[in-house]
């Protein structure tokens, strides 16, 4: 799947396109469904299946530190949206300037810069200054311009709507199946290892730390993990997601304890997979207490894997 990043990269060879505009945070089966529609469109109008993603997400723009949690860090969306099969993902820089495009603005770049033919969005997609355009607006200016425009029917589960929201909120609430079930894949998260303090392995628990690029993870807490990419086959693991409140940590890490495990790691590229959590973070009088405390976690992240026949 090809990259462009930024408006500025949109060149000529990108005009005729089959498009989808969203933040995908998470890319989940709600997204994929919008995502198989414009693979399938792309086929019948024989032009590209295209993405539009904001980065920053126009949440995080307007209410900077009090937006909600993402999901997914850009690197781990382009990795998701590449599994879809797209051909292109346009990543705009959603900035001051572009926030404040009128609709009108807005469709004119669509029609101008990308040649749209056929757009796909939600029927509660808005768009330009003040969210002032929506799908009507679109639908007429495609007939003038045109290019046509369709809507999918709501992915639901169990009579809900599945949505990043309704995702953020499962996490939240360390209800790790129900996240399963609308991401359609266990929630996990990419990085490379980096070196940590090395206290870990003073005190019986090795552990690989995965610094977190967004400021404040989506779930927190104690989780029994399956790491993918630490050696040919998936390793189980539990880990920490949180500012280790015993050491007076002051940033949110993720830290994975790899069970019966023992390789040098650093800079490789792993996927942890977060299947259960155990419980929250605690600030410990000391060490010895914390180490205790591990010990025991451990043991259920080994009773849970026999439990669950992973
Ligand atoms: C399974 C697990 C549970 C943890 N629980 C806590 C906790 O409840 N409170 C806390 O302050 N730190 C917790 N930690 C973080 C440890 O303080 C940290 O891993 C240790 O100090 C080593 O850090 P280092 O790898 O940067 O040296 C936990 C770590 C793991 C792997
Ligand atoms: N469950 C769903 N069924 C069908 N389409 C969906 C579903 N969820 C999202 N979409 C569509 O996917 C595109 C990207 O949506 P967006 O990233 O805003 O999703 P969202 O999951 O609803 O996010 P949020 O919960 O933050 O509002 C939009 O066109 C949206 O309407």
């Amino acid at each position: 799947m090809e990259l462009v990043q930024g408006l500025h990269n949109i060149s000529t060879e990108h005009h005729g396109c089959v498009l989808t505009i969203g933040n995908f945070d998470g890319v989940h089966l709600g997204h994929k469904e919008v995502l198989a529609q414009v693979n399938s469109l792309s086929e019948k109008y024989a032009l590209p299946a295209v993405v539009m993603v904001f980065e920053p997400q126009p949440k995080e723009l307007f209410m900077k530190h009090k937006a909600p949690a993402r999901l997914c860090s850009i690197r781990e969306k382009y990795t998701h949206l590449k599994l879809q099969k797209l051909d292109r993902m346009v990543c705009v820089n959603f900035n001051e300037k572009f926030a404040n495009l009128s609709a009108d603005d807005f469709i004119n770049l669509l029609h101008e810069k990308l040649g749209v033919k056929h757009l796909i969005v939600g029927d509660d997609f808005q768009f330009g200054r003040d969210r002032e355009g929506g799908y009507a607006l679109l639908q007429k200016a495609g007939k003038e311009l045109g290019f046509s425009v369709s809507n999918t029917q709501s992915f639901v589960q169990e009579q809900l709507r599945v949505s990043s929201t309704a995702i953020r909120d499962a996490l939240n609430q360390g209800d790790l199946k129900a996240a399963h079930t609308m991401l359609g894949r266990p929630f996990s998260i990419l990085g490379r290892v980096s070196h940590g303090n090395k206290l870990g392995r003073t005190i019986g628990f090795p552990t690989a730390n995965i610094p977190l690029k967004r400021a404040c993870p989506p779930l927190k807490g104690v989780f029994v993990v399956r790491v993918n990419g630490a050696k040919d086959n998936p390793v189980n693991g539990i880990a920490n997601i949180g500012k280790r409140p015993t050491m007076d940590g002051d940033v949110h890490v993720l830290e994975v304890h790899l069970l019966n495990f023992q390789a040098d790691i650093y800079g490789l590229h792993i996927e942890v997979e977060v299947l259960e959590k155990l419980r929250d973070e605690h600030k410990f009088d000391d060490y010895e207490q914390l180490k205790k405390q591990i010990e025991i976690d451990a043991q259920h992240a080994r009773e849970w894997f026999i439990n669950s026949a992973l």
